[in-house]
């Protein structure tokens, strides 16, 4: 069964009532319409509702919060994880994960997607932005989840031109197929891999073809130190000028790691109003040596984000988990415990997020769409809770969460997601046949 199926509270086209829940150390109501608007934030917000008992939702005191956009990922790489750990990034790359990736099939794409969903879902996340392979299986995930999703195709044109050639039409493919779709929570965007992976041509193409369609623009920008001197050695300039000059710097692209950058390279990325997505966990597992440099990102008026990279290297999508370790690698790396204070970190995951992805979520206010997160605040984790945001940041983590809400509908109630065990199961079966294929030739 598809959520679009569902009927009672899980269903679609209910006005919701929220009650007994906290936002910004307030008490309040929300409400929410038959179309997924939040409609009022208030203390007696409820008082006025008119809607069926069965779509009230007690939050008992819970923190609610905007659901949590994850600004990096490749949600189908569930399926990878825990199969190649503890290794160079590029023997990761070369050895292991892209020899595996030769082999997925497009159900493949479907399960891990499905299983991303639901992993998400269960800690706090209502939104990602996704690049990977076959996307129009993650779109029909997506489509059935209720989550909401920003779906590139990763585009790797190898310096071949050929190769280009056929990466442009499954770009263009994906984008048509999406807007076919016409679902409000999904959109298409445009996901040149990294500078290493696309040549000057195919990165100016997926430029235009963004600018032509109006839609965003997802890549990896300078993870590793090598890809600084390689381009350095090749085009003369760093990674940054180099992308400027393909035209992919723009107020919407998102830039995941971003960890070598230089001061004028903050500074560019500052004036072009770019996004830089933190993947601290990803950077720490792979030991890209440098951190993000978030207060130079921030100073130069750059939108900072925060992602997860894929489940092959952090090895989960935990986005409460990812705001602790994103507040203290700065802190440590830096050297500085003033840097990325707690009210910020919950910024890059939430409202930063949203502006990222183009989305007009982010805020629990009137007149959004309703995608809301309730964090316990029961468990231990979170007791006392002398200031609730720095329990979200450094204590709890997205075992915590209880209810999930996206575009007004709900996908997780007290800790319950309709058919996970159905879901659990084809993942888990799909990535046994994933390795056994591949060992097999
Ligand atoms: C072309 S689809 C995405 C592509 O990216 C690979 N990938 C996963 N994690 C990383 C990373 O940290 N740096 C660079 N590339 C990465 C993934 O395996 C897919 O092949
Ligand atoms: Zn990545």
């Amino acid at each position: 069964m598809t959520s679009d199926d569902m009927d009672g509270i899980f269903g679609k086209n209910h006005s919701l009532l929220i009650t007994n829940v906290v936002v910004d150390t307030k008490k309040v109501d929300i409400v929410i319409d038959e179309k997924g608007i939040i409609t009022s934030v208030g203390e007696m917000a409820g008082k006025a509702w008119k809607g069926d008992e069965d779509f009230l939702i007690d939050g008992n005191g819970a923190l609610a919060l905007p659901g949590l956009v994850n600004t990096h990922t490749h949600a189908a790489m569930t399926l990878l994880r825990g199969y190649a750990d503890d290794m160079i990034l590029q023997d990761w790359l070369s050895q292991k994960i892209w020899p595996l990736e030769a082999h997925l099939k497009p159900e493949d794409i479907y399960w891990a997607t499905k299983l991303a969903c639901i992993e998400m879902i269960r800690s706090g996340t209502t939104a990602f932005n996704d690049m990977y392979f076959m996307m129009d299986q993650a779109a029909k995930a997506v489509n059935e989840t209720g989550i909401r999703a920003v779906l590139s195709y990763g585009f790797i044109d190898l310096f071949n031109a050929e190769k280009r050639e056929a990466e442009c039409k499954a770009t263009e493919n994906l984008a048509a197929h999406i807007k076919s779709l016409d679902n409000p929570r999904i959109t298409a965007a445009v996901g040149p891999h990294a500078i290493y992976t696309v040549s000057p041509e195919g990165l100016k193409w997926c430029a235009e073809f963004a600018q032509q369609q109006k839609i965003g623009i997802h890549i990896h920008l300078s993870e590793t130190e090598k890809e600084v001197t390689d381009c350095v050695a090749t085009h003369g300039k760093r990674p940054a000028a180099h992308l400027d000059s393909c035209g992919i710097l723009t107020p919407r692209t998102v830039a995941a790691h971003c960890c070598w950058l230089d001061d004028a390279e903050c500074r560019l990325l500052g004036e072009r109003g770019v996004s830089a997505a933190h993947n601290p966990v990803s950077n720490m597992k792979l030991a890209t040596n440098r951190a993000m440099p978030y207060a130079d990102l921030k100073a130069a008026g750059a939108n900072t984000c925060l992602g997860t990279d894929g489940c092959a290297s952090n090895n989960n999508l935990d986005m409460l988990e990812e705001m602790k370790v994103a507040a203290i690698l700065q802190k440590f790396f830096w050297n500085n415990p003033t840097v990325l204070p707690a009210p910020e970190a919950l910024a890059m995951a939430s409202a930063n997020g949203a502006k990222a992805l183009g989305l007009p979520t982010g805020r629990l206010v009137a007149g959004v769409p309703a995608d809301i997160i309730l964090v316990s605040n029961r468990d231990a984790c979170n007791i006392p809770l002398h200031n609730a945001t720095s329990n979200l940041v450094y204590s709890t983590n997205g075992g915590s969460v209880e209810t999930t809400i996206c575009n007004g509908r709900v996908l997780m109630l007290d800790r319950g997601i309709p058919d996970e065990a159905y879901v659990l199961n084809g993942a888990a079966e799909a990535a046994v046949a994933l390795v056994e294929r591949a060992q097999s030739g």
